[in-house]
C-alpha cells in the first residue's frame, strides 16, 4: 500500500489522490458514510483525506479501538463546526465544546445532574405517559383502517418527551402558544438534518452554507428557539410559580448556577443553561425517533421477526393494558432487535467528530494536532470479518453474545466510547424500548394495499443524523390484549 512521506519521512495513512482546493470533497457524494466505507475498502481501516483539513476515516473496530480507547486523551476535543456554533451558544455545550476545562467541567455537572440513573428514572412517568398517548392516537386512527405516517408520529414523541423533561411542560401547553415552538423544533431538526456533508467540514461549509441561504435561516431558527429558552427561563423564577413535584433540568440549571461558589472553575450563566437545552433538542430528539422508525421498518419487512417480537412482549404483559418500564427488562428479544437496528442504522452513522490535539503514532502512521477524526460506525457493524451475513437484519445473533453498545465492544458503537461518549444513552435506550414494546404489544402492522415487504423503502437520508428518506407508511390493526 502506499505510503505519503512528509517533510521528515513520517509514515502517514493511506487514502485516495486529492485534488487542488477541494482535496476529496467531491469524493464524500451524498451519503459520506457509504462512499468512505468504499473508500476504506480500498485504502484501509484508516485512511487520511483532505476536507477542507486533514481527515481520519477509521472503519474496523480494531482501528476504533486505538483511537476511542488507546489515545482517547489524544482526539477527543471537536472541531469548530460552522453551522453549529450559534446554535451551541459558541461551544458552550456539552457535544461541540473543544476539549479542556470547560467540557470537563459541564460534562462532569450534566453527567451527575441531568443524565444520571436517578435522573433518568424520575422522567419514567413522562416516557409512560407520553407512550400513552402516541398509542391511544394511534388507536383513533386504527379504526379507519388507513395508514399512518410512523416516522412523523415518532418525532412528536420524541420531541415531546424532551420538551417535557427540559421544561417541565409539554409543547402543548398553552404559555408556548399554539404548539409555535414544536414548530421552531422541527423547523431546526430539519435544517440541521438536511446539512449535507460538506456543511460537517469547517471551513467549506461556511461558504456552503452562505451560498445556500441556509445560514440565515438557521440564524432565525436559533433567535427564535433562543426567546422561547429564555421564556420558560422567566416563568421558572417567577416567584410565583407553582412548583412541580419533579425537577426538570430548566429547575435543575437554575438551581446550578444559582449554588455555585464565586470559586468554582466555571462560572455557570443562563447561556450554559441555554447551550445545554440546546443539547437535550438536537441530540435528543431525532436520534430516538430515527431508531425506532428503523427498527420497525426492519419488522416490518421481516414477519417472522416482527411475530416472535409481539409474541414475546404480549406472552411477558398478559392482559395488563399497556407495557409499562419495568416491564421491559424481561423483555429479550425485544431488547436483541434493538441492538441489531443501531448495528445497521446508528443514527450518527460517523459518531460526532472529533479533533485530535497531540502528535500520536497508531500501526506506524502519524497523526498531528488539529486533525479530525470519523469513526465509521456503520461501515464497522456491516463488516464482514466481525458479522455473519452483515446486511442480514437477525436480532438472534445476539443470543449468548455479550456484545452491547456500551463503548466497550468496539464492533457496535452506536453511541460512541472514551469520554466523549454519549451520556444520553440511558435515557434514549429507556425511551426506545418503551415506544417499541408497545408498539408491538397492541398493534399487529400490515403494509399499505398493494404494496410488498420488499417495497419497503430502505434508502437514508443524510445530515447530522441518518434518517429514513421516505417516511414508515403502516397500517395498524388494533391488538385486544
Ligand atoms: C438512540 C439515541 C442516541 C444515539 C444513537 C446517540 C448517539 C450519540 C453519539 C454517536 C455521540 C457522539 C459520541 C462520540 O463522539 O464518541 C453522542 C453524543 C452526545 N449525545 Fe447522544 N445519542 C442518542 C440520544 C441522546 C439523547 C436522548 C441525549 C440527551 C437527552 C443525547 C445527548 C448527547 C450529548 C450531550 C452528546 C455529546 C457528548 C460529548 O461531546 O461529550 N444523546 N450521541
Amino acid at each position: 500500500r502506499k505510503i505519503e512521506l512528509t517533510g521528515q519521512k513520517k509514515p502517514l495513512p493511506p487514502g485516495p489522490t486529492k485534488l487542488p482546493i477541494i482535496g476529496n470533497l467531491h469524493q464524500l457524494g451524498a451519503l459520506p458514510h457509504y462512499s468512505l466505507w468504499q473508500l476504506s475498502k480500498k485504502y484501509g481501516s484508516i485512511m487520511l483525506l483532505q476536507l477542507g483539513v486533514p481527515t481520519v476515516v477509521v472503519s474496523s473496530a480494531e482501528a476504533a479501538r486505538e483511537f476511542l480507547k488507546t489515545h482517547d486523551i489524544d482526539c477527543c476535543s471537536r472541531p469548530p463546526l460552522v453551522g453549529l456554533g450559534k446554535f451551541s451558544y459558541n461551544h458552550r455545550d456539552i457535544s461541540f465544546a473543544p476539549y479542556g476545562d470547560y467540557w470537563r467541567e459541564v460534562r462532569k455537572i450534566c453527567v451527575l445532574e441531568v443524565f444520571s440513573t436517578k435522573r433518568v428514572q424520575s422522567f419514567q412517568f413522562i416516557r409512560e405517559e407520553e407512550v400513552a398517548l402516541l398509542i391511544d392516537s394511534i388507536v383513533q386512527s386504527s379504526s379507519s383502517g388507513s395508514p399512518i405516517d410512523l416516522t412523523e408520529r415518532l418525532m412528536s414523541l420524541t420531541a415531546n418527551i424532551i420538551c417535557r423533561i427540559a421544561f417541565g411542560k409539554s409543547f402543548q401547553a398553552s404559555e408556548f402558544g399554539d404548539g409555535r415552538f414544536q414548530e421552531v423544533v422541527h423547523e431546526a431538526m430539519a435544517l440541521l438534518g438536511g446539512l449535507t456533508a460538506a456543511d460537517f467540514f469547517p471551513y467549506v461549509g461556511r461558504i456552503v452554507d452562505r451560498l445556500t441561504g441556509l445560514h440565515g435561516r438557521l440564524e432565525r431558527s436559533f433567535h427564535e428557539m433562543d426567546g422561547f429558552y429564555q421564556q420558560v427561563i422567566e416563568d421558572h423564577l417567577n416567584p410565583g410559580r407553582v412548583k412541580e413535584e419533579h425537577e426538570d433540568i430548566i429547575d435543575v440549571l437554575l438551581r446550578i448556577e444559582r449554588e455555585q461558589s464565586e470559586s468554582s472553575a466555571l462560572q455557570f450563566t443562563k447561556d450554559n443553561a441555554k447551550a445545554i437545552v440546546m443539547d437535550l433538542f438536537l441530540a435528543g430528539v431525532d436520534t430516538g425517533a430515527i431508531t425506532v422508525s428503523w427498527a420497525m421498518t426492519e419488522l416490518a419487512r421481516n414477519p417472522r421477526i416482527m411475530k416472535k417480537a409481539q409474541a414475546e412482549v404480549r406472552n411477558s404483559i398478559g392482559n395488563k393494558g399497556k407495557v409499562t418500564e419495568g416491564d421491559v427488562d424481561q423483555l429479550h428479544y425485544l431488547k436483541m432487535v434493538v441492538k441489531e437496528t443501531l448495528r445497521l442504522h446508528p443514527p450518527a452513522p460517523l459518531l460526532l467528530p472529533r479533533e485530535t490535539m497531540s502528535h500520536f503514532e497508531i500501526n506506524g502512521y502519524h497523526f498531528y494536532p488539529k486533525t479530525q477524526v470519523h469513526v465509521n460506525v456503520w461501515a464497522i457493524g456491516r463488516d464482514p470479518n466481525l458479522w455473519k451475513n452483515p446486511e442480514e437484519f437477525l436480532p438472534e445473533r445476539f443470543m449468548d453474545n455479550s456484545v452491547d453498545f456500551r463503548g466497550q465492544h468496539f464492533e457496535l458503537l452506536p453511541f460512541g466510547a472514551g469520554r466523549r461518549i454519549c451520556p444520553g444513552m440511558y435515557m434514549a435506550i429507556a425511551t426506545v424500548e418503551l415506544a417499541l414494546a408497545n408498539l408491538l404489544y397492541r398493534f399487529n402492522w400490515n403494509l399499505p394495499n398493494g404494496m410488498k415487504e420488499t417495497d419497503i423503502s430502505m434508502e437514508e437520508a443524510a445530515g447530522l443524523t441518518v434518517r429514513k428518506k421516505f417516511a414508515l407508511n403502516l397500517v395498524p390493526i388494533l391488538h385486544h390484549c
